[in-house]
Order: structure tokens, then C-alpha cells, then sequence
């Protein structure tokens, strides 16, 4: 069902819109404070905004303009939300919790109980109908969570983070129940993780500070991102500067690089590249390549099997040795090397 969405909340500093598609899926990430929950809060009822409106197919969620205001409750919205703890009641089965939906709706006790059944059938959680949410683990119960929310028909999935509580053994069965059962659904979903983005998503929103920072098409934004936020996210160095002859000027120096679509002197534009692209030298070596950019070291931290230095927003990844022979500290002024052909420059 399409969806569309406006609103503002001025205590938040909250303003976004926002539209989709019937049957798309879109991630919403951003970082804590952003305002994530709030957008969920207000397409599901619970909290009022200052102005906007929002439709989802011919109904309209809410209207605030005095002169046309409509205000639809939670339970008449079509919203479904499933939230990062899976909130089952504690004094039903996993089969009645499912059967809850569509019983509210007005379904017979013998027709709600079947469409429970099917749903529990899907989730992979049929054996745990009988059992209550303290004898389920705690990725059963999400998946009896997610089994309860689309029992009840829901136009409009709203997930809050699903993955975020679930262990590394239960989080993949999760997502694959999830990529099932998202696909032709209108959904949205907030994440931190960009496999979730990737594996779920059609389209991606950064939202910052109560504002939409960056959206589009999955993979174009996590390839070519534009926010600092979803750089960090697809794990690339993203520098902001201005076009020139060689490259582009950045407030690191300039960098070469491989420009994609039109770009003219003069226009703004980012640079990106991966941390395992950068090389890092006390001294600028002999026969330096290009892109040698100067900056004193913030950070040094653990990155999987590596070191990650950082420099402000310069990130590179080095080997443990490579940290020890070159005796790098926070402070230090070093050279940043970077391989012409490993940065990508686009219109930002
Ligand atoms: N109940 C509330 N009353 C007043 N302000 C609130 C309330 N809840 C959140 N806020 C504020 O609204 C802004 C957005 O918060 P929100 O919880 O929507 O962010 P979020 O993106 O969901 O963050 P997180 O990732 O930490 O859950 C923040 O400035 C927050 O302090």
C-alpha cells in the first residue's frame, strides 16, 4: 500500500517526509537521538505532531490542519510495530498471543486460532504454540513476535531494530525470516546494521538530528554515500571539497581520483575510499604516490584483526606490526597514503 508521510515536531526539532511505494521496504538508520523512534511513535498513533498529515492507501493516519484535522487511533491504522523486545503477553501461549490480532479484529476464537497457526507455521515456531514467553528463548519469542504482528494483517510493518536483542546464533535466522516475509510488504525498519540495510531494504533514509540527511536506492547510497553517518556505515572514508583539475581540495590537501558523472571545476563534491586503502608513513616515502594527505593522529583503536588510526575523519586501517614499527601515537603528525585508483570522486 503506498504511504506518505509529513510531519513536525518542534520539541524535537523533528521535521521529515518521507513516501513509498506499495510493497518497498525502507531502512531508517541514524544515530542515537536521531529521531528514529519518534517517526515510528507518530505513524503509529502514539504521539502527536505539531503539523503534516500521512495516508496509507485511502486512509488518512492523520491530518493536523485545523481545517481538515483527522486523527486515526493506533488500532484503526493498519500500523503493525514490532519493537526490539518482543512484548508478547506474558499470561498467553505463543498461539494465543498470535491469535490476539485478528480475534481484536472480530475474527471467530476457531478462525483467529487457524490464522495463528499458519503464521506460527511460517515463523518456524508451529512445536512452540503451547508455551509461554518465559519458556521461549529469546529469539523464539521474536520470531512468535513477528508472527503476532502479521496476524494481524497489517498494510504498514513497522520494525524497531528486530536483530538488536537477538544473540549471532539467532540474529541470521532472524534476517532470513524477515527477508521472507518483507518481500511485496510495505515495511519500514530501523537498524544500526548494514547488512540489515542491505539484505532487507530497498531504499535506505538517514535521519540526523530529527532530519533526513541522505535516502535512495540501497546500494547507490552504501556505494556512494553522501552523509558522514552512512560512510561510516559502509565502512569508507567520505571527504567533502570542491572539484579542480587534479582531483578534488579537501581540508586534508588533494586527492586524484577516479571521478564518476559529470563533474565541473568548481562544483562540490566527495571523495571515498576504503580505510584498508590508506597507508600510513611518519615520513613521506620515496617515490611518493599521489594522494600523500598530512594530519595528526586522534585515535588509535582494535578494528577485527588490525589497528584502525584515525585522523580527524581519515581512517586506515594497518597491521599490528606495522603500528609497532612505526611507533604511532595519538598526537603524532603522520602521511596518509592513498592509492589514486582506490578513491572514488561523485557530485555530493
Ligand atoms: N519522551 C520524550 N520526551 C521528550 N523528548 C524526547 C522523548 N523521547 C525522545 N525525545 C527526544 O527526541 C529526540 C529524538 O529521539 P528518538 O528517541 O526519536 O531518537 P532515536 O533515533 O530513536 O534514538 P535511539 O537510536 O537512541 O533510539 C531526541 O532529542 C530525544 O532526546
Amino acid at each position: 500500500m503506498r504511504f506518505d508521510f509529513r510531519a513536525t515536531l518542534a520539541d524535537r526539532d523533528f521535521d521529515v517526509a518521507l513516501e513509498m511505494e506499495p510493497g518497498q521496504t525502507l531502512a531508517v538508520l541514524g544515530p542515537n537521538g536521531a529521531g528514529k523512534s519518534t517517526l515510528f511513535a507518530i505513524i503509529a498513533g502514539l504521539l502527536r505532531p505539531d503539523s503534516g498529515q500521512a495516508h496509507l492507501g485511502e486512509r488518512t493516519l492523520f491530518d493536523m490542519d485545523p481545517s481538515n484535522r483527522a486523527w486515526l487511533a493506533p488500532h484503526e491504522r493498519g500500523t503493525a510495530l514490532l519493537a526490539q523486545e518482543p512484548l508478547l503477553f506474558p499470561h498467553l501461549s505463543a498461539l494465543e498471543n498470535v491469535a490476539f490480532g485478528p480475534r481484536s479484529k472480530g475474527s471467530s476464537v476457531s478462525s483467529s486460532r487457524d490464522t495463528a497457526r499458519r503464521w506460527l507455521a511460517a515463523t518456524d515456531t508451529a512445536a512452540l504454540a503451547a508455551r509461554r514467553p518465559s519458556e521461549l528463548s529469546g529469539g523464539q519469542a521474536q520470531r512468535v513476535a513477528v508472527a503476532r504482528a502479521l496476524a494481524a494483517g497489517p498494510d504498514l510493518l513497522l520494525l524497531d531494530e528486530p536483530m538488536a536483542a537477538l544473540d549471532i546464533h539467532a540474529a541470521p535466522l532472524m534476517r532470513r525470516l524477515l527477508k521472507s516475509v518483507l518481500a511485496q510488504r510495505s515495511a519500514i525498519i530501523i537498524t544500526h546494521d548494514v547488512l540489515d540495510a542491505l539484505m532487507l531494504a530497498d531504499r535506505v533514509m538517514v535521519l540526523e538530528d530529527g532530519h533526513i540527511t541522505e535516502s535512495g536506492n540501497t546500494r547507490e547510497v552504501l556505494n556512494k554515500p553522501r552523509s558522514r553517518f552512512a560512510a561510516g556505515l559502509a565502512g569508507l572514508n567520505l571527504l567533502g571539497g570542491t572539484v579542480c583539475a587534479e582531483g578534488i581540495e579537501t581540508s586534508y590537501g588533494l586527492l586524484a581520483g577516479t571521478p564518476e558523472g559529470e563533474l565541473a571545476p568548481g562544483d562540490r563534491a566527495a571523495a571515498a575510499f576504503r580505510p584498508s586503502a590508506v597507508s600510513v608513513y611518519l615520513d613521506p616515502p620515496h617515490g611518493s604516490p599521489r594522494n600523500m594527505l598530512r594530519a595528526s593522529i586522534t585515535e588509535i583503536e582494535p578494528h577485527g584483526d588490525g589497528i584502525r588510526v584515525r585522523a580527524g575523519d581519515l581512517a586506515a586501517d594497518i597491521t599490528p606490526s606495522a603500528l609497532a614499527d612505526l611507533g604511532l601515537a595519538p598526537g603524532a603528525e603522520a602521511h596518509f597514503a592513498i592509492k589514486a585508483t582506490a578513491v572514488t570522486i561523485y557530485g555530493a
